[in-house]
């Protein structure tokens, strides 16, 4: 399928924000909304296991969802993203289903917006970009300080959305707000405690030609698109016993301190697969996943200044296999 003047574009909802700050999230509260059936969502994870496009086709049976599996997309400057958005809507046309209304593109929580959005310019096709940021007021300007890709992120946003608040304090959500309208001035920020709400507002969509959200990235963010001081781990284990598997994840998370970021993937453990999320050093319960669905099991860690070989000094010393990715 290529581009075809005649067809309907849908608007394209870049969702960017920092690990974790609540991307999958603001989707799922997105699809489980009745009436938003006319998206499609294409995912892009910085690890090789797509956990945010399982949550996804579990969160909504049959939801259009297509993976970017490259790697990051902002380091693979590829035609990869506009191929997406191409099969995205041919799959839909074939199924004769009505036209997506809007589709929204997940990108990895260390993507750069700007060498993506050059992408899209890149396509031909006549897009209708909005770009929105998560922001998240648990880690609050303390990461953005830290880390470009995050504030990089949110200077390309014409919406940032405010994200955990319902689990927050006001003093913690008005703080928020102020710390992402002092990082972007020109943004529309969505601060709201109702998920449902905060869904819609986000994206309700304000709309912008392409290129004017790009010369703002752009001047924000003049060239390159590495990000340094991140590692991303690939961590394999060979079955081990839960017990045995919580108290390593406690104790990496007292090792790394705020140097572990993210943690997320599929671990079989005594007969069952279970999901692991952590941010930072806070980690959900974990949920067990159903065999059924086609995902690589794996634990994928991403930390600052951390090197392979501390994986080997957890304690208790399980089975594991540690990849670089
Ligand atoms: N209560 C609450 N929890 C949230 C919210 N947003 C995210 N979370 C939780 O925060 C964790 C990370 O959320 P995700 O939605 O996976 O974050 P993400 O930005 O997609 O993460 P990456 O793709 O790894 O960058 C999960 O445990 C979520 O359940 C929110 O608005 N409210």
């Amino acid at each position: 399928m290529s581009f075809n003047a005649q067809r309907f574009y849908p608007q394209i909802f870049l969702l960017t924000g920092f690990l974790g700050s609540g991307k999958t999230s603001l989707i799922l509260d997105h699809i489980r909304d009745p009436g938003t059936a006319n998206t499609g969502v294409i995912v892009n994870e910085v690890g090789q296991i797509d956990v945010d496009g399982a949550l996804i086709t579990t969160g909504r049976t049959g939801f259009p969802v297509a993976t970017l599996d490259n790697g990051c997309v902002c380091c693979s400057l590829n035609s990869d993203l506009p191929n997406a958005i191409l099969e995205l809507l041919a799959e839909r046309e074939a199924a004769g289903g009505q036209p997506f209304e809007r589709i929204i593109i997940e990108t990895s929580g260390v993507s750069k917006p700007s060498p993506i959005l050059r992408s899209l310019l890149n396509t031909g096709m006549p897009l209708r970009t909005t770009v929105l940021s998560t922001y998240d007021c648990e880690q609050g300007p303390d990461m953005t300080a830290r880390f470009e890709e995050a504030v990089a992120q949110l200077a390309a946003a014409q919406t940032i959305v405010v994200s955990k608040v319902d689990r927050a304090d006001d003093l913690a959500s008005s703080r928020a707000s102020q710390a992402a309208a002092y990082l972007n001035p020109l943004a529309a920020i969505v601060n709201e405690r109702d998920r449902t709400q905060r869904a819609r507002l986000a994206f309700a969509g304000i709309q912008m030609p392409l290129r004017s959200s790009f010369s703002i990235v752009a001047r924000q963010e003049p060239n390159n698109s590495k990000h340094t001081r991140m590692n991303v781990f690939l961590i394999k284990f060979e079955e081990p016993k839960w017990d045995q598997l919580s108290e390593w994840i406690e104790n990496l998370v007292g090792y790394c301190g705020d140097r572990l970021l993210r943690t997320k993937g599929f671990v079989r453990t005594e007969g069952r697969r279970v999901l692991i999320q952590g941010v930072g050093g806070s980690f959900d319960p974990p949920r067990e996943i159903a065999d059924g669905l086609e995902r690589e099991d794996g634990l994928v860690i991403i930390t600052r200044d951390l090197a392979r070989e501390d994986f080997s000094t957890i304690e208790p010393p399980l089975k594991l296999q540690v990849h670089g990715l």
